[in-house]
């Protein structure tokens, strides 16, 4: 038990670190406080519910990823290499596609409902 309860501070520490360190992160995890506000407003079901949490946590997830391999290359090789570009580059490229994944649900789920209060005012 001891064991588990510090495992999870050790997870909690990486997550303030990201957090203080990484304007990105900050940016994501604004992004997403948004989104479920918008949510409650505008009343949306269960099922919708459920791909914004997914959203949520796929994006802040790829952030993570991105944030710890950014640490390790510049660990490994703080020297300019083609490949430690490669590796930043592709981990880059991996929060674009979550965060480009989540626009669109969002626009999916919010947008129809945001034009029907338009048009209903
Ligand atoms: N050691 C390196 N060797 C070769 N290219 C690198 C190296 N470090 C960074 N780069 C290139 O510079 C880009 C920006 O790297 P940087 O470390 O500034 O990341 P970043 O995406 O600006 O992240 P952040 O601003 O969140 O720290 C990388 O995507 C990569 O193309």
């Amino acid at each position: 038990m001891k064991k588990l309860i510090r495992s999870f501070s050790y997870a909690f520490k990486g997550l303030a670190h990201a957090t203080k360190t990484q304007l990105n992160f900050r940016v994501h995890l604004v992004v997403s406080l948004l989104a479920c506000f918008l949510g409650y407003a505008l009343h949306i079901s269960m099922g919708e519910w459920m791909w914004i949490v997914a959203c949520i946590a796929i994006v802040l997830m790829a952030e993570l990823f991105n944030t710890a391999l950014e640490f390790l290359v510049d660990l490994v090789s703080p020297e300019y290499n083609e490949l430690a570009g490669h590796v930043k580059d592709i981990a880059a490229g991996a929060v674009v596609i979550a965060a480009l994944f989540a626009v669109i649900e969002g626009l999916i789920i919010f947008l129809p409902k945001i034009l029907a209060l338009i048009n209903a005012a």
